[in-house]
Protein backbone atom coordinates (compact mmCIF):
# COMPACT_ATOMS: atom_id res chain seq x y z
CA UNK A 1 0.00 0.00 0.00
CA UNK A 2 1.65 3.06 -1.25
CA UNK A 3 0.26 6.72 0.24
CA UNK A 4 2.76 10.07 -0.74
CA UNK A 5 1.89 13.09 0.32
CA UNK A 6 3.09 16.36 -1.65
CA UNK A 7 4.27 19.28 0.16
CA UNK A 8 5.70 22.91 -0.38
CA UNK A 9 5.09 26.33 -1.01
CA UNK A 10 2.01 27.58 -2.97
CA UNK A 11 2.98 27.69 -6.58
CA UNK A 12 5.85 24.63 -5.84
CA UNK A 13 3.98 22.76 -8.39
CA UNK A 14 1.96 20.25 -5.74
CA UNK A 15 -0.71 19.85 -8.33
CA UNK A 16 0.58 19.90 -11.32
CA UNK A 17 3.55 17.12 -10.75
CA UNK A 18 1.07 15.27 -8.41
CA UNK A 19 -1.32 14.99 -11.32
CA UNK A 20 1.53 13.31 -13.58
CA UNK A 21 3.39 11.35 -10.79
CA UNK A 22 0.10 9.74 -9.53
CA UNK A 23 -0.65 8.57 -13.59
CA UNK A 24 3.01 7.51 -13.60
CA UNK A 25 2.36 5.39 -10.35
CA UNK A 26 -1.35 4.09 -10.94
CA UNK A 27 -2.39 5.65 -7.69
CA UNK A 28 -5.36 7.59 -7.61
CA UNK A 29 -4.69 12.07 -7.01
CA UNK A 30 -6.25 13.73 -4.69
CA UNK A 31 -5.84 17.39 -4.59
CA UNK A 32 -6.65 18.37 -0.73
CA UNK A 33 -7.91 22.06 -2.18
CA UNK A 34 -10.17 20.51 -4.68
CA UNK A 35 -11.44 17.66 -2.11
CA UNK A 36 -12.50 20.58 0.40
CA UNK A 37 -13.88 22.76 -2.51
CA UNK A 38 -15.91 19.50 -3.58
CA UNK A 39 -16.88 18.62 -0.09
CA UNK A 40 -18.03 22.37 1.10
CA UNK A 41 -19.53 23.10 -2.18
CA UNK A 42 -17.18 26.29 -1.97
CA UNK A 43 -13.84 27.65 -3.32
CA UNK A 44 -10.75 27.95 -0.99
CA UNK A 45 -10.92 31.62 -1.74
CA UNK A 46 -15.13 31.69 -0.57
CA UNK A 47 -14.18 29.40 2.65
CA UNK A 48 -11.77 32.27 3.58
CA UNK A 49 -13.91 35.18 3.11
CA UNK A 50 -16.96 34.15 4.65
CA UNK A 51 -15.45 32.00 7.88
CA UNK A 52 -12.01 32.83 7.93
CA UNK A 53 -8.53 31.72 7.90
CA UNK A 54 -8.68 29.68 11.37
CA UNK A 55 -12.16 27.63 10.14
CA UNK A 56 -10.54 27.11 7.24
CA UNK A 57 -7.36 25.35 8.71
CA UNK A 58 -10.00 23.52 11.17
CA UNK A 59 -11.82 22.33 7.98
CA UNK A 60 -8.09 21.60 5.95
CA UNK A 61 -7.15 19.22 9.19
CA UNK A 62 -10.25 17.24 9.14
CA UNK A 63 -10.46 16.92 5.58
CA UNK A 64 -6.65 15.96 5.62
CA UNK A 65 -7.40 13.52 7.97
CA UNK A 66 -10.34 11.94 5.97
CA UNK A 67 -7.96 11.43 3.12
CA UNK A 68 -5.49 9.94 4.96
CA UNK A 69 -7.99 6.76 5.22
CA UNK A 70 -7.39 6.10 1.37
CA UNK A 71 -4.95 3.62 0.24
CA UNK A 72 -2.59 3.61 -2.72
CA UNK A 73 -3.15 7.66 -2.79
CA UNK A 74 -1.15 10.11 -4.16
CA UNK A 75 -2.03 13.52 -1.58
CA UNK A 76 -1.02 17.00 -2.80
CA UNK A 77 -1.65 19.13 -0.17
CA UNK A 78 -2.54 22.94 -0.18
CA UNK A 79 0.31 24.83 0.66
CA UNK A 80 0.22 26.04 4.29
CA UNK A 81 -1.29 22.17 5.16
CA UNK A 82 2.03 21.06 6.82
CA UNK A 83 2.47 24.11 9.12
CA UNK A 84 -0.75 24.27 11.34
CA UNK A 85 -1.34 21.99 14.31
CA UNK A 86 0.29 18.06 14.22
CA UNK A 87 -0.55 18.12 10.49
CA UNK A 88 3.24 17.14 9.08
CA UNK A 89 3.72 14.58 12.31
CA UNK A 90 0.10 13.18 11.18
CA UNK A 91 1.66 13.01 7.61
CA UNK A 92 5.06 11.28 8.65
CA UNK A 93 2.74 8.83 10.32
CA UNK A 94 0.60 7.97 7.47
CA UNK A 95 2.45 8.15 4.60
CA UNK A 96 5.47 8.96 2.58
CA UNK A 97 6.22 12.76 2.74
CA UNK A 98 7.35 14.88 -0.21
CA UNK A 99 8.88 18.37 -0.20
CA UNK A 100 8.86 20.16 -3.62
CA UNK A 101 11.47 23.20 -2.71
CA UNK A 102 11.45 26.03 -5.28
CA UNK A 103 13.31 29.23 -4.30
CA UNK A 104 11.73 32.68 -3.73
CA UNK A 105 12.15 34.23 -6.96
CA UNK A 106 11.08 31.71 -8.96
CA UNK A 107 7.53 31.02 -6.68
CA UNK A 108 6.83 34.62 -7.17
CA UNK A 109 7.15 34.23 -10.60
CA UNK A 110 4.91 31.40 -11.38
CA UNK A 111 2.63 33.02 -8.72
CA UNK A 112 2.14 36.73 -10.25
CA UNK A 113 0.03 34.59 -12.96
CA UNK A 114 -2.01 32.87 -10.45
CA UNK A 115 -2.08 34.19 -7.58
CA UNK A 116 -6.00 35.26 -7.65
CA UNK A 117 -7.09 32.26 -7.05
CA UNK A 118 -5.38 32.13 -3.31
CA UNK A 119 -6.74 34.31 -0.45
CA UNK A 120 -3.03 34.52 1.26
CA UNK A 121 -1.36 36.53 -1.80
CA UNK A 122 -4.99 38.88 -2.02
CA UNK A 123 -3.71 41.87 -2.84
CA UNK A 124 -0.02 41.71 -3.13
CA UNK A 125 2.52 42.00 -6.44
CA UNK A 126 5.76 43.11 -7.41
CA UNK A 127 8.56 43.74 -5.14
CA UNK A 128 6.23 43.08 -2.11
CA UNK A 129 4.78 39.76 -2.92
CA UNK A 130 8.78 38.51 -3.10
CA UNK A 131 9.11 39.74 0.01
CA UNK A 132 5.83 38.29 1.46
CA UNK A 133 6.80 34.90 -0.10
CA UNK A 134 10.42 35.27 1.63
CA UNK A 135 8.89 35.96 5.12
CA UNK A 136 6.32 33.04 4.77
CA UNK A 137 8.84 30.85 3.20
CA UNK A 138 11.32 31.24 6.38
CA UNK A 139 8.40 30.72 8.85
CA UNK A 140 7.54 27.31 6.71
CA UNK A 141 10.51 25.85 6.11
CA UNK A 142 11.00 24.24 9.72
CA UNK A 143 7.53 22.50 8.78
CA UNK A 144 8.29 21.64 5.04
CA UNK A 145 12.12 20.46 5.91
CA UNK A 146 10.06 17.58 8.05
CA UNK A 147 9.45 15.68 5.09
CA UNK A 148 10.95 12.34 4.19
CA UNK A 149 12.40 13.28 0.78
CA UNK A 150 13.09 17.20 0.08
CA UNK A 151 13.11 17.51 -3.80
CA UNK A 152 14.43 20.17 -5.98
CA UNK A 153 11.70 21.68 -8.09
CA UNK A 154 13.44 24.33 -9.50
CA UNK A 155 13.18 23.80 -12.80
CA UNK A 156 9.51 23.23 -14.40
CA UNK A 157 9.24 24.81 -17.19
CA UNK A 158 7.72 22.75 -19.81
CA UNK A 159 5.72 19.88 -19.55
CA UNK A 160 8.59 17.29 -20.07
CA UNK A 161 9.83 19.01 -17.20
CA UNK A 162 6.96 17.86 -15.44
CA UNK A 163 6.98 14.49 -16.67
CA UNK A 164 10.63 14.73 -15.72
CA UNK A 165 10.26 15.98 -11.67
CA UNK A 166 7.86 13.15 -11.71
CA UNK A 167 10.08 10.08 -13.33
CA UNK A 168 12.77 11.38 -11.02
CA UNK A 169 10.34 11.16 -8.19
CA UNK A 170 9.09 7.90 -9.06
CA UNK A 171 12.28 6.67 -9.19
CA UNK A 172 13.42 7.20 -5.67
CA UNK A 173 9.37 6.30 -3.89
N1 LIG B 1 4.83 23.10 -16.41
C1 LIG B 1 4.79 24.34 -15.97
N2 LIG B 1 5.46 25.31 -16.61
C2 LIG B 1 5.42 26.59 -16.17
N3 LIG B 1 4.74 27.00 -15.10
C3 LIG B 1 4.05 26.06 -14.45
C4 LIG B 1 4.05 24.69 -14.83
N4 LIG B 1 3.29 24.00 -13.96
C5 LIG B 1 2.84 24.89 -13.09
N5 LIG B 1 3.29 26.11 -13.39
C6 LIG B 1 2.95 27.37 -12.73
O1 LIG B 1 3.02 27.22 -11.38
C7 LIG B 1 1.72 27.51 -10.84
C8 LIG B 1 1.56 26.70 -9.60
O2 LIG B 1 1.48 25.33 -9.89
P1 LIG B 1 0.57 24.41 -8.96
O3 LIG B 1 -0.84 24.91 -8.99
O4 LIG B 1 0.83 23.01 -9.38
O5 LIG B 1 1.20 24.73 -7.52
P2 LIG B 1 0.75 24.19 -6.09
O6 LIG B 1 2.00 23.77 -5.42
O7 LIG B 1 -0.32 23.16 -6.25
O8 LIG B 1 0.18 25.51 -5.39
P3 LIG B 1 -0.97 25.66 -4.22
O9 LIG B 1 -0.33 25.38 -2.89
O10 LIG B 1 -1.37 27.09 -4.28
O11 LIG B 1 -2.08 24.71 -4.54
C9 LIG B 1 0.73 27.18 -11.95
O12 LIG B 1 -0.51 27.77 -11.80
C10 LIG B 1 1.51 27.74 -13.09
O13 LIG B 1 1.36 29.13 -13.11
O1 LIG C 1 -0.24 28.40 1.42
C1 LIG C 1 -1.40 28.58 1.87
O2 LIG C 1 -1.60 29.07 2.98
C2 LIG C 1 -2.53 28.16 1.03
C3 LIG C 1 -2.30 27.43 -0.10
C4 LIG C 1 -3.37 26.94 -0.99
O3 LIG C 1 -3.03 25.65 -1.47
C5 LIG C 1 -4.73 26.91 -0.28
O4 LIG C 1 -4.82 25.85 0.62
C6 LIG C 1 -4.98 28.22 0.42
O5 LIG C 1 -5.04 29.21 -0.57
C7 LIG C 1 -3.90 28.54 1.45
MG1 LIG D 1 -2.28 23.06 -5.59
Amino acid sequence: MKRIFLIGYMGAGKTTVGKDLAERMKLSFIDLDCYIEARYHKTVGQIFAEKGEEAFRDIERRMLQEVSMFEDVLISTGGGAPCFFDNMEFMNANGTTVYLKVSVQELAKRLEACKGTRPVLKGRSGEELVAFIAESLEKRTPFYTKASIVFDAEVMLTESDVHEISEALENIL
